[in-house]
């Protein structure tokens, strides 16, 4: 199973893929609209997938469309306690073969897996997140398909910039090196619903470091990453390396995170969940046998900012995609913006009339720009906050507000205007199509900076749009630790690996940077080397020689 191999080779140097467009005539739509049928004629059965094999625990859970939930894509087996031990039973036994698979042949399986998305998988995948979690073609295309690609290709190439990352001085007669080990012990990966590429990302980001994954993914999301496990297979993963284990969160989370060959946690998904699993691991922390590196990418409360030198059309487009794509359902998505008085009346016209043109409905309709949230208890807490809004003295809906759970859950991308920049929906995550706007006066910019600032506690991502480069650079600098991704003249969603490594910090997450080196090098831990090809034979220094 080793290659042996003594040549230093070279990871080919990553490229983005290509996204398609699905346009009306490409042959991309066609494939696309053959396997949404292939999807939706079917009703599945995803069992666990434990050292490789299927195991079925006849506690079943249903995978339905948002936007139609009477339609039933599938049932999935849910792990209990026994099946979690396997779990990890299993992943620790992968991890004698694994960690010893050479860094060559583990990038070999990962840049397969890459280019089965980028072809064959490309559409199976786009199929089932479009229908199983409600997202256009659009927005499916450059999250399972392009993002989940980039994340293979990029990370088997930062894994080669770590490996040759080395100490830059070693004196005669020695020689220093770094040797970038795997973890000892195993990963708790726990992905969340919204991203199908991060729920690839999280398991494969630190097994591409040589390390071995439990895998959970979150209960709305389990039908895309099934493919994604078929995937990996078909790409020479060694069963075992990752283990899938769906299951309600509070009972494989709190099973997995006492295990004391616990080596790390790689999360994503919201503040709460996050801060209760380092709590978990805080008060067990004597139990384990290393200390568990958590890695969290969680909540946000994303703004745009204009100055009164913004580009109305520019700032308008920003906000409604960057607030509404997706319904509003990516952390980086803006839900609170600070508009300048004198912008505030053509800002207001232009988002009342592009939202009045947004089309909601099925994803299958390609039409469509606007789908579902997610579950039920997603529209009721979006609902939440509108009604909050509606009854508060202090906001008023613009446009939008309508819900509809009748067939599916359908909320209406909702502008609400508040005179209290200290609202409600001003501070909190609503992760939902949600943007709630404060008016400030032109000559309160700076305050009105320092109160974006300081409003909520996290520091995901943010937006500055003007034109006057003065009032950019005071943006840049007042809102320095306000996002970890910071976007000037351009809306906070978006990020592409490579190119716009991504997380925040404050109550946001740990900001180690999916897509980027800055995340593999938590999966390691460094063995430093040093040799002596002339060690001293004396234990004497030269100044106790007498004169
Ligand atoms: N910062 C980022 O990069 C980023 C990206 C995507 C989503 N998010 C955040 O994710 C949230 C939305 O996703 P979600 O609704 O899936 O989040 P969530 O926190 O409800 O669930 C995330 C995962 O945690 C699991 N979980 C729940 N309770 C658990 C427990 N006690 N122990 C272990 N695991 C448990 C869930 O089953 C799921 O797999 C939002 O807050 C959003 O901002 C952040
Ligand atoms: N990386 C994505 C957000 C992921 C969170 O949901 C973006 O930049 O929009």
């Amino acid at each position: 199973m080793f290659l042996f191999n003594n040549s230093i080779v070279k990871i080919p140097y990553p490229e983005n893929e290509p996204v398609y467009s699905y346009a009306p005539g490409t042959k991309e739509r066609e494939l696309l609209k053959e396997a949404i049928n292939e999807l939706k004629s079917q009703k599945i059965e995803i069992p666990l997938i434990i050292g490789g094999k299927e195991v079925r625990t006849g506690k079943l859970a249903k995978v339905v469309c948002p936007h139609d939930h009477g339609h039933v894509l599938a049932e999935y087996h849910q792990a209990g306690e026994k099946e979690v031990k396997m779990a990890i039973e299993a992943a620790l036994e992968a991890w004698k073969e694994w960690q010893k698979f050479r860094w060559e042949e583990r990038a070999a399986i990962f840049l397969k897996a890459a280019e089965l998305l980028a072809g064959k998988y490309r559409y199976i995948l786009n199929a089932a997140t479009m229908l199983s979690a409600s997202k256009n073609v659009f927005q499916a295309e450059i999250d399972s398909a392009c993002e989940l690609i980039d994340f293979w290709r990029f990370n088997t190439y930062f894994m080669q910039q770590i490996y040759t990352d080395q100490p830059p001085y070693s004196p005669k007669p020695t020689w220093n090196y770094v040797q970038h080990r795997p973890l000892e012990g195993f990963i708790f990966a726990v992905t969340p619903f919204n991203f199908t590429s991060i729920g690839g990302n999280l398991p494969t980001a630190p097994a591409i470091m040589g390390n071995v994954v439990v895998w959970k993914p979150a209960s709305t999301a389990v039908y895309a990453p099934y493919f994604i496990m078929k995937l990996l297979k078909e790409a020479g993963l060694p069963d075992g390396v990752i283990n899938f284990i769906p299951g309600p969160g509070s009972v494989v989370g709190n099973l997995v995170l006492k295990d004391p060959n616990l080596a790390g946690i790689h999360f994503t998904g919201s503040t709460e969940v996050f801060q209760n699993m380092w709590k978990v691991v805080g008060e067990n922390i004597k139990n384990y046998k290393y200390y568990p590196r958590i890695v969290g990418e969680t909540g946000g409360k994303d703004f745009v900012f204009a100055h009164s030198s913004a580009d109305v059309k520019k700032l308008v487009t920003a906000l409604v995609r960057g607030a509404y794509e997706y319904q509003g359902q990516k952390c980086s998505a803006a839900s609170r913006a600070y508009i300048p008085k004198s912008l505030w009346k053509d800002v207001k016209e232009l988002m009342v009339e592009e939202i009045k043109s947004i089309k909601i409905g099925n994803p299958e309709d390609f039409t469509n720009f606007f789908n579902a949230v997610i579950d039920e208890a997603a529209f009721e807490n979006i609902k939440s906050y509108i009604d909050y809004a509606k009854e508060s003295n202090e906001a008023e809906i613009i446009v939008g507000g309508g819900c509809d759970k009748s067939v599916g859950y359908f909320i209406e991308p909702t502008l609400v205007e508040t005179t209290n920049p200290k609202f409600k929906l001003m501070e909190e995550e609503i992760f939902g199509p949600v943007l709630t706007v404060y008016v400030y006066d032109d000559d309160k910019y700076e305050e009105t900076l320092e109160l974006c600032n300081s409003t909520s506690p996290y520091g995901l991502t943010g937006a500055i749009f003007g034109e006057d480069r003065k009032a950019v650079s005071v943006a840049l600098e007042k809102l320095e630790y306000a996002a970890g991704n910071f976007y000037v003249n351009d809306k906070p969603t978006g990020a592409v690996v490579g190119q716009q490594p991504f997380g925040g910090s404050r109550a946001s997450g740990t900001n180690d940077k999916a897509g980027s080196y800055l995340n593999l090098i938590r999966w390691v831990t460094p063995r430093t080397v040093k040799e002596n090809f002339d060690a001293p034979e004396d234990y004497r220094y030269p100044f106790m020689s007498e004169e």
